[in-house]
């Protein structure tokens, strides 16, 4: 724990004699600093519940402050840098990193995103194209079930395969977010919102699964209305935002007064929608985070004081834990049924055994086995299995047909193998290693195409969009806007000397003068900058992988050829040299492949990151230039008079 201290001095207004505090203290489980960096802050705040989630536990992380206290920055993230990324691209990112850790588990991940504005809940989800305010999106409505469970009525949820699906998810839901302004910050989101990631994993060959939600919430302003001067619809968004966050405290002090055995067994998560909506968070089977943002400033001491008194309500509420686990009947039923498949075949397999199989396979029987065995090859899943038809002759037959697909791959039409290549190895290669080459053969295929469309993606020309233009256009100019506006250049350019009239005509001469002195392109060349070196490493891994890929089927062939020519030598001490040499190209072929991996996987982290950065330059430029084409139209009209 660490305590925070603020000192408010006596208002000399009120007289030298009165009784306001001038000392308050908290106490927190950590303070960050405002320098803190957003990989700092999602290491301690996010990654442990994330790890949480694959194992079943729900989570919550949410940001409560004033207006302009960085809870967008670090649920979401800042606008223009790489590096500011917040919260949630973050665990996206994290998510599908964790998951590729765990192969023995078979994952599903699901997004969706509420925005709650005036008491009302909105998909921010809906496709962007007609969207022009928050009430052009879909109503989100709240249901009850028979057994008192509560849903969101036309929430979307989006089944996502990856890390850029979901990244292209958040870009939409950013679009769709309402911006507005108030007199105390032009860019203020007067709304509440809720990003959810679904999660459900499952270990391959159980029949367990667990499922949890992690939510991320960036909360309205919670300034009180009397200081922010506002009127009209403003006033009455405001008057909603109170309202939503007083029904939030009301919840957190019955939940503090039940937890601290002072009865209200009552808690009104019912009164507005957000309660409703963080219900399980609050003050259910969840792990909660609060962050609590401030403005270190005097003159915001009143409502920090205020956030810090809320957020030390909330760290007395004491939620209990369960993992969320569940038999999947579906999965039970297919592993029953797998299960009378493989005893009825064993029993086949011994009454085979018992009565001495008897004949020659037919050509239908080799039909068969190739059909079912090119129906197992292609099936990605890892609980696929192979039916060989329970006969010992069968099942042989398999192994050596698939020791001859090792060697030389199934023609395309999967046609039933020629008499010469079903015949039995002269010399038994362990099994262990048919597996192995069988494994690395079909992992070399699936990466070499991952690879050709990731080099094919680092080749495509820089100003190319990568993602979904349609939905990003909006953001475009939504983010050019409150640039132009935000930038604390822009407001000093006034003070610069007016340029030549000759430079205010020529717009390229304009352009250089402007960026000479009015423009601040850190951010910009930061992100080109990282986006060359992300470019450089890729090219690095995609040699690497290359070379490697060349060594690895190099050691392949060796032991194809030295394991049927071990089979020639009859002597013993030969036969245990070839077998030594064997196990250690075996060990060469796996350390071949580790590093391999390796390069793919950091090839496979470069991917998102690339597209990110190069999103952000193209936002980066667009802003730019909006801004440029502000000041000189300014420049043109100030030159006329
Ligand atoms: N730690 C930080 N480092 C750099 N910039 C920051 C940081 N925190 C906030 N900012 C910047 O301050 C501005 C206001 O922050 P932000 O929009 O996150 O506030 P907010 O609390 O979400 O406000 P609102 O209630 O209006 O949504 C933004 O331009 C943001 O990029």
């Amino acid at each position: 724990m660490l305590g925070v201290q603020i000192c408010m001095p006596k208002s000399m207004d009120q007289g030298y004699i009165n009784n306001q505090k001038e000392l308050y203290s908290f106490m927190f489980d950590g303070v960050l600093p405002h320098n803190c960096k957003q990989d700092e802050v999602f290491d301690r705040l996010a990654a442990e519940l994330l790890l949480g989630t694959l194992e079943g536990v729900n989570a919550t992380i949410f940001a409560y402050g004033q207006t302009g206290s960085g809870k967008t920055f670090t649920i979401t993230g800042g606008p223009e840098r790489y590096a500011d990324r917040g919260l949630i691209p973050r665990s996206i990112s994290f998510l599908f990193h964790s998951i590729a850790q765990r192969p023995t588990f078979l994952h599903k991940v699901g997004i969706s995103y509420l925005e709650i504005y005036n008491e009302a809940g909105y998909d921010l989800l809906a496709p962007a194209e007609e969207t022009r305010v928050v009430e052009d999106l879909p109503r989100v409505h709240i249901m009850e079930d028979e057994d008192g469970r509560l849903h969101m009525r036309n929430l979307s949820l989006h089944a996502v395969a990856s890390e850029e699906e979901a990244l292209n998810l958040l870009f939409l839901g950013e679009t769709n977010r309402t911006i507005s302004e108030t007199p105390m910050n032009m860019a203020s989101s007067r709304s509440h919102c809720i990003f959810t990631l679904h999660i459900e994993s499952r270990q391959v060959g159980q029949e367990v699964i667990k499922r949890s939600k992690m939510h991320l919430v960036d909360l309205a302003g919670s300034e009180r209305v009397s200081k922010t001067r506002i009127l009209g619809t403003v006033l009455s968004e405001a008057k909603h935002i109170n309202l939503s966050l007083h029904f939030l405290e009301q919840v957190i002090i019955s939940l503090q007064e039940r937890g601290s055995g002072q009865g209200r067994a009552h808690i009104p998560f019912r009164n507005s929608m957000l309660t409703t909506a963080l219900r399980d968070s609050l003050g259910g089977n969840c792990r909660t985070v609060m962050v609590a943002n401030v403005a270190a400033t005097a003159d915001q001491a009143e409502e920090t004081i205020s956030t810090c008194r809320f957020a030390q309500r909330v760290a007395m509420i004491g939620n209990s834990v369960t993992a969320n686990e569940e038999m999947d009947p579906a999965v039970l039923v297919r592993m029953l049924q797998q299960e009378v498949k493989d005893l009825k075949q064993e029993i086949r397999l011994l009454k085979a055994s018992q009565d001495g199989a008897g004949g020659a396979l037919t050509a239908q029987h080799y039909t068969d086995l190739s059909t079912a065995m090119a129906a197992y090859l292609a099936d990605p899943s890892l609980e696929a299995s192979l039916d060989c038809g329970g006969d010992m002759r069968l099942i042989r037959s398999a192994m050596a047909m698939m020791k001859a697909m090792i060697q030389k791959p199934l023609p395309p039409e999967n046609a039933a193998p020629a008499a010469h290549a079903v015949q039995p190895a002269t010399w038994p290669v362990p099994e262990d290693i048919q597996q192995q080459l069988s494994s690395l053969q079909s992992q070399i295929e699936h990466r070499d195409s991952e690879i050709r469309v990731l080099m094919k993606m680092l080749h495509r020309p820089a100003g190319e969009a990568v993602h979904n233009s349609r939905s990003l256009s909006v953001v475009r100019g939504d983010m050019a806007a409150s640039c132009v506006f935000m930038s604390g250049k822009q407001q000093s350019s006034t003070q610069e000397p007016w340029p030549d009239l000759e430079v205010i005509a020529d717009r390229e001469r304009a352009l250089q003068y402007w960026e000479e002195h009015h423009f601040d392109g850190s951010a910009l060349q930061e992100n080109k900058q990282a986006l060359r070196q992300h470019y450089r490493e890729a090219k690095q891994l995609g040699d690497k992988l290359d070379s490697g890929k060349e060594t690895i089927t190099r050691l392949r062939t060796e032991l194809q050829s030295k394991s049927s020519c071990a089979g020639d030598d009859d002597s013993t001490a030969a036969s245990h040299k070839g077998l030594d040499e064997l196990v250690e190209l075996r060990e060469n072929i796996q350390q071949e492949s580790g590093s391999y991996r390796e390069a793919l996987d950091r090839l496979r982290m470069l991917k998102p990151a690339i597209e990110h950065l190069q999103l952000l330059i193209e936002k980066g430029q667009t802003s730019k230039i909006a801004k440029f084409d502000a000041w000189h139209a300014l420049m043109q009209l100030g030159s006329r008079h």
